[in-house]
């Protein structure tokens, strides 16, 4: 057993990862944190009056996953939609990695959003990312016909918590993925609801955990729909 002084791998990931990326602010008439994801700086703008205008831990832990596994996931010229990307570092980095990225987030957020990920990528991307609304469980096929929006990732960070769009999100996500679609989700456990919503998304996506960091309460998953029983028959037949 482990006395309070020992430290677990998880915890010196976690160490590593909030110190090799976190700049404390600079005092001037913008305020912004730096991080260096992909080899380049990036500033982000931050407000706290609201939750999606913050960034969260859970959002550097899935960039730092990204930069340091280029290898196995390759997002060069791939598809990638975040939902709920907040500030837009998740947003940010994969579109400096070389994906197309649609990264979308409730309205009122949306101006940061904008903000952040046009300073950022401007003239250092392949693809130039796309900032637009995705409201969990909201005109999903209007806005998102499942015939031509195909993404080989969705990448969620943080958003499953304590809200009442809990079944809305389940939707969008079963919405999103197409067969082939990799889910990437770095989620805090906070209450129960949080254990809930994994276990009902246990019965639809296959989830794999990649990253437990203890000390920030965060697990990084792995996910990818369960193919439904016709769906395998036919698979088996050809
Ligand atoms: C805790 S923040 C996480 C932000 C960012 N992914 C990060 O990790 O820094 C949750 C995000 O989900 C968004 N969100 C909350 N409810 C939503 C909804 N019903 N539809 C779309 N986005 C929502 C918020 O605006 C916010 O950006």
């Amino acid at each position: 057993m482990l006395n309070a002084a020992e430290t677990t791998p998880g915890d010196e990931l976690a160490a590593a990862i909030m110190e090799r990326h976190f700049l404390p602010s600079l005092i001037r008439t913008e305020t912004w944190e730096g991080y260096t994801f992909a080899d380049l700086e990036i500033k982000i703008k931050e407000s706290t009056d609201c939750y999606g205008a913050v960034l969260w831990p859970s959002a550097m832990v899935l960039c730092h996953f990204l930069d340091t596994h280029q290898d196995k996931y390759k997002l060069v010229d791939k598809n990638v939609i975040e939902v709920g990307a907040g500030t837009g570092l998740v947003t940010i980095v994969c579109s400096l990695l070389g994906a197309k990225v649609t990264s979308t987030d409730l309205p009122d957020v949306l101006g940061n959003l904008r903000h952040n990920v046009s300073r950022n990528t401007r003239g250092r991307c392949r693809h130039e990312p796309l900032v637009t609304e995705l409201s969990w469980g909201y005109q999903l096929e209007g806005r998102f016909p499942r015939a031509s929006c195909r993404y080989d990732y969705i990448m969620a960070a943080d958003v499953v918590y304590a809200h009442p769009y809990l079944n809305e999100l389940m939707e969008t996500f079963e919405h999103l993925c197409s067969e082939d679609t990799v889910i990437l989700w770095a989620m805090r456990f906070r209450l129960d609801p949080e254990n809930s919503f994994v276990d009902r998304f246990q019965t639809r996506f296959h989830l794999e955990e990649l990253y437990d960091l203890p000390s920030l309460r965060i697990k990084l998953y792995r996910a990818q729909k369960k193919r439904s029983d016709s769906q395998s028959q036919s698979g088996a037949a050809t």
